[in-house]
């Protein structure tokens, strides 16, 4: 390399010159200043004082927990201003880089060395969710909900608690309108299932839905992935024009020259090192000074990508040399970390208090539900075929000695039956549920706790209906005693059944985290409260070293429960003094004959409430802390 070359590296190179003074990455004051810099919030048009972001990080080596994989390796720098890229080819670190700042690693990467500050401070993504946005690149939305609905959700969830409706909706529509989301706003968000807003569309609403809260810096990772040329042009576009009030940063693969012309700045990244950092408008001229001119005409990406990235015509040498050139053209500089700032500011936002948070979610699921009515109305039908079946199977059973024999079996079915719909309903439903909501409560929308209880409580109540018009159909088609209080018992303990077999869908859906896991694991579980539903066999005869199973049956204390609420003050028929052997005079011979006199009615029901509140703290648990 001559000294020409060397000196024009050195010129461009970020690594060479302290942050503060180098044109390149040169903060303006106001960058760096302890003061609030003013800005226009978006949406209301007030004025609004809002700290700087100024992100740095030194030393950063970021590796996998289980092996001795480096990920990024030694990487420092400065994220100041603008529209920021973090480029390099497939496998480079990009994502990596982007979620170490975010403070978003998975579980499986840690931050192994370094340092990291946002406004000279060591921070979390407690203090970075009060000043920043993520937009994912998978971007999941809740389907049922139309545009401005999941906007609305949001900023009801996410906005300053002091916020009048009136300003929470001049917010919404002016980021409608900044990204261009206006012929939408009545459209449905859809899903693979149910078209709704195109996959543009669907990426501009993630960003508004972060820029509602007016974030000073915005992560994206890989916000063009699946965008046609035009769609993503027009995206990074508007991303562009907000990048004058918002510190934007985006991870971008290889992307077209239109789009590469709006960054201000650029990182560049090879294989977890650091290429170059700097003004995105000269990094042609630091490859031009390390020998790889870009020709004219071609896409300076492109270019970027070819130089970095091994060819086929590269032979083993050649690589070397080119790994060897831009080691010696980058080194790693030493960041001013506080910034000179000495009291630093973190932006603060109150929120929405839980009980607000608890009434929008509990509203929402119940919106949700009615959305997908059509899925409550199949279950409905569902139920009312199986207890018309079960009805006309085992029409009037009367109370003669035959129908000893066709009582239990009937109570049972009516047992086993209870929530099985609703159960697999839960479990395929979900996983992905429970997915968005990890989105959610990782932007700082709301708490686990409020989510969790306003879910279970608004399906509980969709929840009532089926029981109800099952224990309507059954109880009078099969003929069980005509006392207004027993029917009651019995549906009460059909509705306690159902639920109880949702909590356990739930729970186990919680545990086993996805769908397949859980359609593996609920059958069994259910199979196995089924062979301990006290019909086949007497828990008076079940092995000492099978009790417990007993406790993870709920379709037992139902059993239980409806056969003591149905043969307690039965009048059997055709049976006199025993004769003819082995008839039941009454029910609680019955009872007593079946072995069921070890529970009370109370005890059953209390055990199933028990057991639905377990299940849901154990899926809450679940919820709660496996976020992964
Ligand atoms: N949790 C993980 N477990 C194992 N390997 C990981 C994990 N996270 C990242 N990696 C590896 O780290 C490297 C960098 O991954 P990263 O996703 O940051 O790359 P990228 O530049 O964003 O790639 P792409 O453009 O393909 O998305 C890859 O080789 C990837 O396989």
């Amino acid at each position: 390399m001559t000294n020409e070359t060397k000196d024009a590296i050195i010129e461009m190179n970020l690594g060479k010159r302290k942050s503060l003074s180098s044109p390149d990455m040169r903060l303006n004051v106001e960058d760096i200043s302890p003061k609030m810099r003013s800005r226009t919030g978006p949406g209301v048009g007030e004025e609004k004082d809002v700290p700087p972001a100024i992100l740095s990080w030194q030393g950063l080596v970021v590796g996998l927990r289980s092996v001795n994989k480096v990920l990024l390796n030694n990487l420092s720098g400065q994220i100041t201003t603008g529209y920021w890229a973090i480029m390099g080819p497939s496998g480079s670190g990009k994502t990596t880089l982007l979620n170490t700042l975010a403070c978003r690693l998975d579980r499986n990467t840690q931050v192994k060395q370094g340092e990291l500050r946002l406004n000279g401070k060591a921070y979390s993504i407690s203090e970075l969710k009060k000043m920043a946005g993520y937009v994912m690149q998978d971007d999941m939305l809740n389907g049922n909900f139309t545009v401005y609905e999941t906007l609305q959700y949001t900023a009801d969830l996410r906005l300053e608690k002091e916020l009048t409706k009136e300003e929470k909706r001049i917010k919404i529509e002016n980021v409608i309108e900044q990204m261009g989301l206006a012929h939408t706003c009545n459209t449905i968000v859809g899903s693979p299932l149910k078209k709704g807003i195109s996959g543009g569309e669907r990426k501009r609403v993630c960003v508004a839905m972060e820029l509602l809260t007016s974030p000073v810096l915005l992560f994206l990772d890989e916000p063009t992935s699946g965008l046609d040329s035009v769609t993503a042009k027009s995206l990074c576009s508007r991303l562009k024009v907000l990048a004058a009030n918002c510190t934007i940063v985006n991870t971008i693969h290889q992307p077209q020259a239109k789009i590469f012309f709006l960054f201000d700045k650029l990182i560049l990244l090879k294989s977890g090192r650091l290429v170059y950092m700097g003004r995105a408008d000269k990094v042609l001229d630091f490859f031009t000074a390390l020998g790889y001119p870009c020709p004219e005409y071609e896409n300076p990406a492109d270019h970027i990508m070819d130089c970095i990235t091994p060819n086929a015509r590269d032979t083993s040498l050649d690589l070397k040399a080119k790994a060897l050139k831009f080691e010696e053209a980058f080194e790693e500089q030493d960041f001013d970390l506080t910034l000179g700032v000495e009291h630093p500011t973190f932006m603060i936002r109150e929120v929405t208090p839980w009980t607000g948070q608890f009434i929008i979610l509990f509203k929402r699921t119940l919106k949700e539900q009615w959305r997908k009515r059509s899925m409550l109305l199949t279950q409905l039908l569902q139920s009312v075929i199986i207890a018309v079946l079960i009805g006309t199977v085992f029409l009037k059973i009367g109370q003669g000695q035959s129908s000893t024999t066709r009582r239990q079996p009937v109570l049972f079915f009516c047992a086993v039956n209870q929530g099985v719909f609703g159960a697999l309903i839960q479990i395929n439903s979900f996983p992905s549920e429970r997915l968005l909501s990890l989105r959610e409560r990782a932007a700082g929308t709301y708490y686990a706790s409020a989510y969790f209880l306003a879910k279970t409580t608004a399906e509980t109540i969709t929840q009532l209906i089926t029981p109800v018009v099952f224990s309507c159909t059954v109880y009078w088609l099969v003929g069980f005693q005509v006392v207004a209080a027993k029917f009651f018992i019995f549906t009460a303990f059909m509705i306690l059944c159902s639920l109880a077999a949702t909590s356990l869908a739930l729970a186990v859906s919680a545990l086993c985290r996805t769908v397949d896991m859980s359609v593996t694991v609920l059958p069994m579980i259910l199979e196995l409260c089924r062979l301990f539903g006290g019909f086949f066999l007497s828990p008076a005869n079940i092995p000492k070293y099978f009790e417990w199973l007993d406790l993870l049956s709920y379709v037992q204390y139902t059993y239980v429960g409806i056969s003591l609420n149905e043969l307690t003050g039965l009048e059997l028929s055709g049976c006199v003094n025993g004769v003819p052997a082995g008839c039941y005079s009454s029910g609680e011979t019955a009872i007593n004959n079946l072995g069921l006199e070890y529970l009370t009615i109370e005890k059953c029901a209390g055990i199933l409430i028990s057991y639905i509140v377990i299940c849901r703290i154990i899926a809450y648990l679940g919820v709660r802390y496996i976020t992964w």
